[in-house]
């Protein structure tokens, strides 16, 4: 087999008991199916249970009909016609059989359609609480799940489980319906000729082999793949998106990219063909013996016929019951080896759930204080991102008094996005701590902690929501409070924005949806301004919040903000001295250290590189 791919390991790896191990999972599915109703899981049940027993049923009524016609056929005629038959009451036996085998039809098909609404239904209900769940789970995984690539490939797997999964349990009710069909056909077998059992059992073992072979093979294919299929869904997003049209447009990215997409599409394609192939020819092959097993013992039946020993019903019942059984116990076997191959694929969907949040909430919280008397220090932090080797921030030490505005400097790179995910615990220091009033902030209640730091991103969200829930998720058990938005917008200068809006508060931004408004850069950030508050929160941070404002509305923001922040403590971080030159106090971030700490003129005056990096900007204004 080729390689297929990182972490794929090969089929032979899997040892017996990990696939075992995997079956267990079909416990965790039946548990949700059950979850998710109780009524149509009985019912699926129920109803297949009756169909299970339809087969013979019929088959014997067949044999019935069959004995009877050639009793009949060997009667001395009562008339010339059908009613002189029938006045004789000779026809009244077969009359029988034939309403009991209507009936039988009549019902089966009744029982096929209600086992399929009840599948289809239970099967969407099913597909929608998965999909609830997972959403559910990943709400509760940390910063650092999503920024990583594994993680990313393990929530693309559950995804696409949550979708098609569905069909699992219905295929092991069918299993079980079949294996009740095929208990009660041996049965009747039995009676004729108990080793035609022995022999189609035999006969099916290389074709179910076969089909666990490829079944395996098949889903580490799939699973080796999952990086390029999300690098496949990555470039079609790129190709297809207004967000990504100006640049594809203008740097005449269609032939690059649709290159790459063949490229990517057509490996996937030729590992897949091969896969198809192999399975085709084997599969084929594998049938045959089969079916030769099939016709051997078709002679014999009738063969035995021929020499008296079976009645024709008997041949009838007997062919119909071999070929049936033929069917099922291929169907059985094959469907034993699927189950579980689907179980491989349900391990991808539940070990996304054991996936299990790092950053969690203290055995017993203590509250935030409110109002802040201290103020937030870090003392001796050290932080390096999961999968990187060398330290972002270390030793860093610095506090930002309760009331202040302190502003953080620093190169590209320096660490300062790094220093605000410390601060909102959406990751935690690997040295020393952070502590609000001399609480460590992993004492503090994660929900707690939230509540009082209003953030704004650098590369903040610009949801494709209407323009008051853009501002009202700021605090999401306001975000119908019409009056609280709108105070927020007038403080972030935002409600002039969307005021211009035909649609005014409830004007759908982005270019998602149809009818959707697309903002400028600056007026998107006032946006978000607003939603930074939306929260009373005691500690504003700000990445970046003016960059993409203009010189006048920056200059206006920014008074609003030092006249709103009164009381409040704030971090905030910018590339561009204007703002910086504001705060009460100004850090210089170097290579995850402190290196500089004061006022505006007093490190000007030190001349250090505050004083140099300053002096570069202002000369560009010269
Ligand atoms: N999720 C991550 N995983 C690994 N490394 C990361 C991650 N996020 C950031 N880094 C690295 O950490 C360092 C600090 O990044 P950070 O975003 O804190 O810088 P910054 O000072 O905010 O930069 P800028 O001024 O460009 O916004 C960078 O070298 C960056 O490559």
């Amino acid at each position: 087999m080729r390689d297929i791919g990182p972490g794929a390991r090969a089929p032979d790896e899997l040892t017996f008991s990990q696939r075992m191990a995997n079956l267990r999972h079909l416990g965790r599915l039946f548990a949700q199916i059950w979850r998710t109703s109780r009524f149509l899981t009985l019912a699926s049940i129920g109803l297949r249970l009756v169909k299970a027993l339809q087969p013979i049923a019929m088959l014997y009524v067949g044999k019935l009909i069959i004995d009877e016609v050639v009793r009949l056929s060997g009667i001395a005629s009562p008339g010339e016609d059908v009613w002189a038959w029938w006045e004789s009451g000779a026809l009244s036996t077969i009359t029988f059989y034939l309403g009991i085998e209507l009936l039988l039809v009549l019902v089966n098909d009744l029982l096929t359609r209600s086992v399929n609404l009840v599948d289809t239904v239970l099967g969407e209900m099913h597909s929608n609480t998965v999909s609830v769940e997972l959403l559910q789970h990943a709400a509760r995984l940390d910063l650092m799940h999503f920024e990583s690539a594994d993680y990313q490939d393990r929530l693309e797997r559950a995804r696409r489980q949550a979708a098609s999964r569905n069909t699992v349990l219905a295929q092991i009710f069918g299993q079980a319906q079949d294996i009740i069909t095929v208990a009660t056909l041996a049965a009747g077998l039995a009676v004729y000729a108990p080793w035609l059992i022995v022999l189609l059992f035999v006969s099916m073992f290389p074709a179910v082999w076969g089909e666990q072979r490829f079944n395996l093979r098949g889903y580490y294919l799939n699973r080796g793949r999952t990086p390029e299929r999300r690098q496949l869904e990555y470039v079609r997003w790129v190709g297809a998106r207004p967000e990504t049209a100006k640049e594809v447009k203008l740097f005449g990215l269609g032939d690059f990219l649709v290159e790459r997409f063949r490229t990517l599409a057509t490996a996937i394609f030729l590992d897949n063909r091969k896969l198809a192939i192999e399975r085709t020819v084997f599969g084929g092959i594998l049938a045959a013996v089969s079916t030769l097993t099939y016709y051997g013992a078709y002679a014999y039946i009738v063969w035995k016929t021929i020499s008296g020993d079976f009645s024709i019903g008997d041949l009838a019942f007997l062919s119909g019951s071999f070929l049936r059984l033929n069917g099922l116990f291929h169907q059985i076997m094959i469907g034993f080896t699927q189950v579980a191959g689907q179980s491989l694929y349900l391990d991808d969907l539940f070990s996304f759930f054991e996936i299990k949040p790092t950053i969690l909430d203290p055995a017993k919280p203590q509250s935030f204080p409110d109002p802040l008397a201290k103020g937030i220090r870090f003392e001796k932090v050290g932080f390096r991102y999961p999968e990187s080797e060398t330290w972002t921030i270390r030793d860093l030490s610095f506090e930002i008094k309760a009331g202040e505005t302190v502003a953080l400097v620093g190169e590209n790179g320096a660490g300062k996005t790094t220093i605000v995910k410390l601060m909102t615990r959406l990751y935690d220091p690997v040295e020393g701590r952070i502590t609000i009033d001399g609480t460590d902030i992993r004492d503090i209640g994660l929900a707690d902690l939230a509540r009082h730091m209003g953030v704004i991103f650098q590369d903040f969200m610009r949801f494709s929501f209407t323009a008051g829930e853009n501002i009202g998720i700021g605090d999401v058990t306001a975000v119908d409070d019409e009056a609280r938005i709108r105070e927020a917008a007038e403080r972030s200068l935002a409600a002039a924005v969307i005021e211009k809006l035909p649609g005014r508060y409830t004007q759908v931004l982005g270019r998602m949806f149809s009818k959707g408004r697309d903002l400028s850069g600056g007026e998107w950030q006032k946006i978000a301004i607003a939603r930074a508050y939306m929260r009373d929160a005691q500690v504003m941070i700000l990445d970046e919040p003016t960059a993409a404002l203009d010189a006048k509305a920056e200059a206006e923001v920014f008074a609003r903000f030092i006249g709103l922040a009164q009381g409040k403590t704030t971090l905030l971080i910018s590339h561009r001295f204007s703002t910086v030159r504001m705060a009460d106090r100004i850090l210089v971030l170097d290579n995850g250290r402190i290196i500089e700490d004061g006022s505006h003129a007093e490190l000007v005056a030190r001349g250090g590189l505050y004083a140099e990096l300053f002096e570069l900007q202002a000369a560009g204004y010269r």
